[in-house]
């Protein structure tokens, strides 16, 4: 097993290693009535939505990056003792599945193989499949619930591994995230960057405390690594202020990063992560949604403090722009005079829907070399008019998530850009 300790050292630089997640059992589970609160906007053809990821992993490791499966890695710590303690401690809960059930639930999944506890952990339970498994003793909570309805919640937008962790230069922030439905998620990538054996052994920094940080919320879908020391961070739907304000702190307590730009999106689902709107897609140029137009946005800084002892009671300087300087903020922060802003011509209706179908949402692989939906055509053909080498793959089923190529992957591997390019 490789043993490279992980590091992403920028938004496009060269992808050598990167964790997915092939959409399972977890995406049967959507009804018409439960996918609003699941974060889906339609049900999934599954076994198509399938076909379609093993063409982006295909894609991604043809272009010479290590695909990792968030099961496989989730299965393989689970056979690390303390591992699996932590993941059954965090996932059945009293406060959810009442004081009767939870200890039955635990000791049925504690019963289990690593395989089939990957597969509930992720899939979900229902009231039926508990009961075939296990007697359990009266249990209000279970007494309410239909004989099909889940008692253990599955995590659907595990296919979306960028968000719920993101590495960032040297570290990596276990998210806190702001969706009921997606807090869970937090929870397999501890297990896997805590006690699988191909992070276990590997030295990096953790900018957030995941679980334990309550409202400072981040996601990585907010989160892009410029480069050379810069973070632009989106406050959205998301990201709150406190979580933008613990990451800068951590990063800049290590020397990790010292510049974070904070930009503050409108608080609404078509703009829910700042690579919604805008991604990078080489050392100088971001793809941008027409609408979006020009937001406030502030830099963060570590004070000068020479002098002073301990690098973790650092503190801020923050530096206001209004949102005409925000290219010019951005371009700042990356020592760069000015940026490429992609913005393909299209009419209102078009460009809503592209966006809407994840047409910002470009994955890039290689400085210049980006993945992206098929269905996107417009974006596609105007990336590569401004010479971009446009890799698509499909996403009829997948993109009913909400999510593209980017959204869909969580590099643990990726060159810097150097300065001399930037
Ligand atoms: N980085 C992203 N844009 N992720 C998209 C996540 C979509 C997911 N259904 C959610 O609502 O959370």
């Amino acid at each position: 097993m490789q043993s490279i300790a992980p590091y992403v050292g920028s938004e496009v630089g060269r992808l050598r290693q990167v964790i997915v997640h092939r959409p399972g059992v977890e995406l049967l589970r959507l009804t018409p009535e439960t996918m609003d609160d699941l974060l889906f906007d339609d049900l999934i053809w599954v076994r198509r939505a399938q076909e379609e990821h093993d063409e982006f992993c295909a894609v991604l490791a043809g272009a010479g990056a290590e695909v990792l499966q968030l099961t496989d890695l989730l299965r393989e710590s689970l056979a690390v003792p303390p591992a699996r303690a932590f993941v059954l401690d965090h996932a059945f809960d009293e406060r959810i599945h009442g004081p009767a059930a939870t200890p039955v639930l635990r000791a049925t999944a504690e019963a289990m193989d690593d395989a089939a506890l990957t597969e509930l952990l992720i899939g979900g339970l229902t009231k039926r499949e508990l009961l075939e498994l296990t007697d359990v003793p009266s249990s209000v909570v279970l007494h309410a619930l239909g004989a099909d309805d889940l008692v253990v919640a599955p995590l659907p937008n595990h296919l979306f591994t960028r968000d719920a962790s993101c590495w960032v230069y040297d570290g990596v922030a276990v998210n806190s995230m702001r969706m009921p439905a997606r807090t869970r998620e937090s929870v397999t990538y501890e297990a896997i960057y805590r006690w699988h054996p191909r992070f276990a052994g590997s030295e990096f920094h953790r900018w957030s405390d995941g679980l334990a940080d309550g409202q400072a919320t981040v996601e990585g879908g907010d989160v892009l690594v410029l480069g050379d020391g810069a973070v632009l961070v989106g406050m959205s739907e998301r990201t709150t202020p406190q979580g933008v304000e613990r990451l800068a702190k951590r990063l800049f307590a290590t020397g990790s990063a010292d510049r974070v730009v904070a930009l503050a999106l409108p608080s609404a689902r078509i703009f829910m992560h700042l690579d919604t709107v805008m991604t990078m897609v080489d050392e100088r140029s971001f793809i941008k949604y027409a609408d979006l137009g020009m937001l406030p946005s502030y830099t963060i800084t570590p004070r000068d403090r020479s002098g002073h002892d301990g690098r973790d009671e650092i503190e801020l300087d923050i530096a206001d722009h209004p949102p005409e300087q925000m290219h010019a903020a951005l371009a700042d922060a990356m020592g760069l005079d000015g940026l490429r802003i992609l913005t393909a011509e299209q009419d209102v209706h078009s460009a809503a829907r592209e966006q809407w179908d994840d047409g910002c949402n470009a994955l890039a692989i290689a400085p210049g070399v980006v993945v992206t939906y098929d269905r996107t055509t417009t974006s596609n053909t105007y990336l590569r008019d401004s010479g971009f080498e446009v890799l698509e793959v499909p996403g009829a089923e997948l993109g009913r998530g909400r999510g593209g190529p980017r959204c869909m992957s969580c590099p643990t591997l990726r060159e810097g850009v150097r300065p001399s390019e930037i």
